[in-house]
């Protein structure tokens, strides 16, 4: 995925976004950092296709609309009146596929999220964590190649949020698939990503690349002086880019 000086602009003059520009690799962990209105979730949806760009230009290999793509929001976003198993269903019904022939993915990609005997229950019958296993199953269910997630896991208390984080880094294993992800989080940024994009504001750009070297991405990790060295580092950045240090 690429994005070449990238602007956009809104009706009514913001410019959320200026010469972004931006390379993602087949397979890599991409965050983007930065705080609230530099421009991230902009960002993640003209990567989307969701708008378009007022200047540059954003590539990548997969086609928006034939499942390559899969995107999970902060709010699960789920139909209340429909069951788990209709919901996961959505992406494939609209395209086309009976609830039938559909139900072998369903069931792996809820298989996938730890939500395999759940199929039949309502939204309302979940916690906040499960309903945001259903929408990251839902956008597992066409084997997306690119996988953008915008603080899917904000509203989610903090051991529920770490282990969202783990089993997210163990389904990216499994599938191998690109993952670009939001967060306002140093500490998750450091923990999942094998680069941070820090990004500034007005108007919205990259401000800094991070990488992340860690042998593996576990509790020790969490816990080592590595990565208390790494996130001081990553807030550092943070502070410049947003003018504080
Ligand atoms: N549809 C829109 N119309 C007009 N302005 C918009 C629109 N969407 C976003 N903006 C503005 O563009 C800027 C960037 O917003 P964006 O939501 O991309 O930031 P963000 O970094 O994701 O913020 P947050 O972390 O708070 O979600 C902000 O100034 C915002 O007010």
């Amino acid at each position: 995925m690429r994005m070449d000086g990238v602007g956009k602009v809104f009706a009514g003059g913001v410019t959320a976004l200026s010469g972004m520009n931006l390379r993602v690799a087949t397979g890599e962990f991409v965050s983007l950092l930065g705080p609230s209105g530099c421009g991230k979730s902009t960002a993640l949806r003209l990567i989307a296709g969701l708008m378009q760009p007022t200047t540059g230009k954003v590539s990548w290999q997969g086609k928006h609309d034939s499942g390559d793509l899969g995107v999970v929001f902060q709010e699960p976003t789920l139909m209340p009146w429909a069951t788990v198993e209709k919901n996961v269903w959505l992406p494939l019904r609209l395209r086309g596929e009976s609830l039938p022939d559909a139900r072998p993915r369903i069931a792996q990609a809820l298989e996938m999220v730890g939500l395999g005997s759940f199929a039949n229950a309502y939204p309302r019958e979940l916690s906040g964590g499960m309903k945001m296993r259903v929408s990251i199953a839902r956008a597992l269910v066409t084997q997306p190649r690119l996988i953008l997630m915008d603080e899917p896991f904000a509203a989610l208390d903090e051991i529920t949020r770490n282990k969202m984080n783990d089993d997210l880094l163990a389904l990216r294993d499994r599938l191998g698939c690109t993952v670009i992800f939001v967060t306002h989080s140093v500490f998750e940024s450091v923990y999942l990503s094998d680069r941070i994009v820090v990004m500034a504001p007005r108007p919205g750009r990259v401000a800094e690349e991070l990488t992340v070297p860690a042998p593996r991405r576990d509790e020790e990790f969490r816990t080592s002086a590595d990565y208390a060295a790494q996130c001081r580092a990553v807030s550092a950045a943070l502070s410049r880019a947003t003018g504080d240090a």
